[in-house]
C-alpha cells in the first residue's frame, strides 16, 4: 500500500506477501460483510450469464477491512485478469496509459486510495469508464490534436478510505458502492480460526475469541495479532495457542482488554491530558502526537467513535465516559451547568 501518510502499527499491512497468503479467494471465503457478498454475487452472475464486464465498482471504508480482498476475489470469480495500482502512483495521465492499453476484454483495473488521483487523471478517466474509450492530446498550443483511442471493455475497482474526498462525477461514474463497516468479535473469531489453520497452527476457541476481541473489529489487525501470538507461542511454549498464551501474548504487545493499542492510548491521553477530554481540533491533536491528521482521521479515530470512546462535536473531538475510564480519569459530570456550554 502506497502511503505517503505514517499508517498506525498495526492498521499497515506489515508485510504484503503474508496479506496475499491469507487472502480469501473465492466470495464463499468472504467472512462476514455479508450483503455486499450477496450483492456482489448476483453482479458476478449478471455480468457471466448477459457476457458483459461487471459494472464499475467503489469500496470504501476504514483500512483493513477487505477492499483489496473483494477487489481480488472477483476477477478470480469471473475467471478474468486484473491490474493493480494507486491514486498516488497516478500523477498524470500518461501513467494510466500502460494499463488501459494492456485491458483485457472484461478485465479489472484496480485502482487503491483513488481520492489520492490528480483532477487531471480524473478527467482522464472518465471516458474509459463511461465510453472504453480515451481522448489523447498530441502535440501543444496551435498545432495540438486530439485522437481517440477505443479501449476494451473493463471494470474499475476503486477503494477509498475516504469516499467523501472524491468528485462527485467520480463517484456517480461507479454503478455498484459497497461500504465495508467494522466486523463483529464472532466474524472475527472466525476469521482468526481459518487463517490459523492456512498457517499449521492450532489455537483454542477462546483464544481466537480473545483475539478478535482485541482487534478492533478489523481483519488486518486480527491477522496481526495473529502472527505475534502464534509466534510467542512457539518461541514460550509447545506452540498451541490457548487463551492463557494469547493473553500473556497480547498483554506483552501492550494490547489491552478493549483492543485498544499503544497508538489509541496516544490519542487518548493526549486528548484527555494536554485538552481536558476537549472539544479539541483533529489538526490540533494530530501536532500535539506529531503525527499527520490524515492518520489520525482514517486509522485511529474511525474504531474510538464507533466504540465511543470519543465523539465528534461541531467544536471538536470530544472524550465519553468510556474514554475517560479506560484511561483510569474519572468522567467529566456533564450535567454540571458550567460543563456543558464549554462542550457543545
Ligand atoms: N471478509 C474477510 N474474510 C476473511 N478475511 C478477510 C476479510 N477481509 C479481510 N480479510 C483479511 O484481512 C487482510 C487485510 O484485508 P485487505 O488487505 O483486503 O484490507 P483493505 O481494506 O484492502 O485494506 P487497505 O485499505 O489498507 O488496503 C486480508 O489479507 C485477509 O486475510
Amino acid at each position: 500500500m502506497a502511503r505517503e501518510t505514517v499508517l498506525t502499527q498495526e492498521s499497515a499491512s506489515e508485510d504484503p506477501k503474508r496479506d496475499a497468503a491469507l487472502r480469501p479467494k473465492h466470495l464463499r471465503e468472504v467472512i462476514g460483510q455479508q450483503a455486499a457478498v450477496q450483492r456482489l454475487s448476483i453482479a458476478v452472475n449478471a455480468s457471466k450469464k448477459l457476457r458483459e464486464p461487471l459494472a464499475h465498482i467503489l469500496f470504501d471504508g476504514p483500512p483493513g477491512l477487505g477492499k483489496t480482498t473483494f477487489a481480488t476475489v472477483l476477477p478470480t470469480e469471473l475467471g478474468v485478469s486484473i491490474q493493480m495500482t494507486s491514486g498516488p502512483a497516478l500523477s498524470k495521465p500518461a501513467d494510466l496509459l500502460p494499463f488501459l492499453t494492456n485491458l483485457e476484454e472484461g478485465s479489472i483495473l484496480f485502482i487503491d486510495e483513488i481520492h489520492r488521483m490528480p483532477r487531471v487523471v480524473e478527467e482522464f478517466i472518465y471516458p474509459a469508464m463511461e465510453d472504453f474509450r480515451i481522448d489523447i492530446v498530441l502535440g501543444d498550443g496551435m498545432n495540438a490534436r486530439t485522437i481517440s483511442m477505443n479501449l476494451k471493455r473493463f471494470t474499475l475497482i476503486g477503494a477509498t478510505t475516504r469516499s467523501g474526498m472524491l468528485s462527485s462525477p467520480m463517484r456517480d461514474r461507479f454503478r455498484i458502492h459497497e461500504h465495508l463497516d467494522f466486523y463483529t468479535v464472532p466474524e472475527l473469531a472466525t476469521i482468526v480460526r481459518v487463517n490459523a489453520q492456512k498457517l499449521g497452527t492450532q489455537i483454542s476457541d477462546e483464544a481466537a475469541l480473545e483475539l478478535a476481541q482485541r482487534s478492533r473489529g478489523t481483519p488486518r489487525i486480527a491477522n496481526n495479532r495473529l502472527y505475534w501470538v502464534r509466534h510467542f507461542a512457539a518461541s514460550e511454549s509447545d506452540g498451541i495457542i490457548t487463551l492463557p498464551i494469547a493473553r500473556a501474548a497480547l498483554e506483552m504487545a501492550e494490547v489491552d482488554r478493549d483492543g485498544l493499542d499503544k497508538q489509541d492510548r496516544r490519542y487518548l491521553e493526549t486528548l484527555l491530558g494536554v485538552f481536558g477530554g476537549g472539544p479539541a481540533g483533529v489538526e490540533a491533536i494530530a501536532a500535539t502526537m506529531n503525527l499527520p491528521a490524515d492518520t489520525l482521521s482514517d486509522e485511529i479515530e474511525p474504531y474510538l467513535l464507533r466504540e465511543q470512546f470519543i465523539v465528534r462535536s461541531p467544536r471538536g473531538r470530544i472524550a465519553t465516559p468510556r474514554g475517560f475510564t479506560a484511561m483510569g480519569h474519572t468522567p467529566r459530570d456533564l450535567s454540571s451547568p458550567e460543563t456543558l456550554p464549554r462542550l457543545f
